[in-house]
């Protein structure tokens, strides 16, 4: 039997326990913490996470939070400490302006290899000495004068694509390009991260495309449990019961390894040229970059010199992680690029006019060698304004990346959006996909309209580049961002230049929501006519 004393403590210290989780889990939070003061997204918001993991889970997070910002303000709290903001200054310009660190959830869904990419690094230091090995190699100035990618890019386009666009218009044959235009991003990109003969021909080669892709994307349909719960995950494969889903572990692994196989190759290249030199086409300009400054080695001497394992996996880490970067982001603009132009005939005569001003323009017949191939200067492709307005308004409409972007907040605490004392450790977060759709600066934001970025007064102009976030902004904005417009303007450039194209049958365009965002339907087939 319980004595009296016993039954008394007994009680006492289970007051207090309620007292203390009552006071921590709902008192605190929804009445005290500085956070209560901003507008929750729903009722729970301040109490649990249940309501921003079902969003998340149902993939309805983009859409809701847009919504919510209409009608709450520039900041939305969606979890106990997760706020979404929707502003430029106390908002993007605060957060990823001063390099708030980045929290776990990048790790969890991008590490290669189970090691740290520059993306997933949380803190600023380790990230800047990485980014500085890798911000000459991606610099515009770098890009645009490259020798590997001039003579890369004119071999992708006239021995690959123009073929196959021109091969389809003949035989009047609709194309598909969803899944063409990740090949041809990726086709592009990886002659300069890889050098050309290492590279992908995924244009051509459809079966290793379609194997490519099946891996590539196989692994999203755990990716809320392995980023946003990662422990539920955790325990189910601790506990012998194989994980969520075996066949996503399958599918990274052989992507990984095709990624150490090319680098493998890529480093032969490199070992092999002290005798015989190397074409600048075959030059792995990216990965001999990184791999140089990762092993610390100070070429020539040391030329011969391989990577010890542990290197070797965090250059392939990166590497992998690039590639992924550019193809899907590419690819999805493309699609949307092509699938907006392709309802807009006299959009598509005014682009060709302003691609065949260009003094070597890209026109492509079958009869002219491609070494007679003189391709346009750099520098006068990139500054075509209509081709540059193009991509801009569909990076805006449609961003290939229109998700949540979270990142921590430090210590001591900050101001967002107005509200004051915003505690170290809070999760915040902007996305594209609300920022884009700012009516004040981007008046009718769900229409396609390149003018926009003609049309444009230097103010509105300069509104318009503060908000457009395509790319992100701050220390951690894609490093990738001078290649992707570059290859994506060589792409769209040469297609039309001698094409014309109309929608033949368009799957749901309707943009996923998530951290990427490509059409739901994966399909645009096109009817492509020579112009
Ligand atoms: C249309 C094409 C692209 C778009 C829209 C895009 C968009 C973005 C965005 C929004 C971020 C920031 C994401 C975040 O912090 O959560 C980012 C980061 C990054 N992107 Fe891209 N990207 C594109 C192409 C590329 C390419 C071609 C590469 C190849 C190098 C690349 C490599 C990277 C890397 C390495 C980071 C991390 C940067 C860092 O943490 O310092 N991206 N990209």
């Amino acid at each position: 039997m319980l004595s009296d004393h016993s039954v008394r403590l007994s009680y006492l210290i289970t007051c207090a326990l309620v007292s203390f989780l009552v006071y921590k889990f709902i008192v605190h939070p929804g009445f005290i913490s500085p956070l209560a003061r901003i507008p929750a997204a729903h009722w729970s918001s301040p109490f649990c996470p249940l309501w921003s993991w079902y969003i998340k889970l149902y993939e309805l997070e983009n859409t809701t939070v847009w919504t919510l910002h209409q009608t709450k303000g520039s900041i939305v709290r969606i979890g106990p400490t997760e706020l979404s903001v929707n502003c430029y200054e106390g908002g993007i310009k605060t957060i990823y302006g001063a390099g708030f660190d980045k929290p776990d959830w990048y790790f969890n869904r991008f590490s290669n290899y189970g090691v740290d990419t520059m993306f997933t690094m949380k803190h600023s230091k380790p990230h800047a000495v990485r980014k500085r090995m890798l911000s000459h190699v991606y610099s515009k100035s770098t890009v645009l004068a490259s020798p590997n990618f001039r003579n890369h890019a004119k071999h992708v386009l006239f021995d690959r694509l123009l073929p196959l666009w021109s091969k389809h218009a003949d035989e009047r044959v609709p194309l598909d390009v969803y899944p063409l235009n990740f090949a041809s991003a990726m086709d592009m990109f990886m002659g300069y991260q890889y050098g050309s003969k290492t590279g992908s021909n995924l244009i051509q080669d459809v079966e290793k495309r379609d194997s490519f892709l099946d891996n590539f994307f196989r692994p999203r349909s755990t990716i809320f449990w392995t980023t946003e719960i990662p422990r539920i995950n955790f325990w189910i494969e601790r506990f012998s019961l194989k994980g969520l889903d075996n066949s996503s572990s399958v599918a990274i692994k052989a992507i990984e390894d095709w990624n150490l196989g090319l680098l493998d190759r890529a480093e032969e290249t490199i070992l092999n040229a002290i005798q015989g030199g190397i074409e600048d086409e075959d030059r792995p300009v990216v990965y001999e970059t990184l791999r140089q400054k990762i092993s610390e080695l100070s070429l020539p001497q040391d030329k011969r010199s391989r990577l010890t394992d542990d290197k070797r996996i965090v250059v392939a880490s990166d590497m992998l992680d690039h590639l992924a970067a550019a193809h899907e982001t590419s690819g999805d603009t493309l699609t949307y690029l092509f699938y907006e132009l392709s309802q807009n005939l006299e959009l598509q005569s005014r682009l060709r006019a302003e691609l065949l001003s260009l003094p070597n323009s890209l026109t492509f017949t079958f009869s002219v060698p491609i070494s007679t191939v003189k391709p346009p200067d750099p520098k006068a492709l990139d500054a075509l304004p209509m081709l540059d307005a193009i991509i801009h308004e569909t990076l805006r409409r449609w961003p290939s990346v229109p998700g949540a972007q979270p990142r921590v907040t430090p210590s001591p605490a900050c101001t967002l959006a107005g509200y004051k004392n915003i505690p170290a450790g809070t999760r915040v977060q902007s996305y594209a996909y609300c920022l884009h759709r700012n009516a004040d600066v981007f008046p009718d934001p769900e229409t396609w309209r390149p003018e926009r970025w003609l049309n444009a007064s230097p103010t509105q102009l300069a509104d318009m580049r503060r908000w457009f976030w395509a790319f992100s902004s701050g220390g951690r904005m894609c490093i990738g961002s001078n290649i992707a417009m570059f290859s994506m303007k060589h792409i769209v450039a040469a297609l039309y230049t001698n094409f014309r194209t109309e929608i033949y049958e368009a799957g749901d365009m309707t943009q996923g929501d998530g951290f990427f965002g490509g059409p739901r339907g994966k399909k645009l087939m096109l009817k492509v006519e020579r112009a």
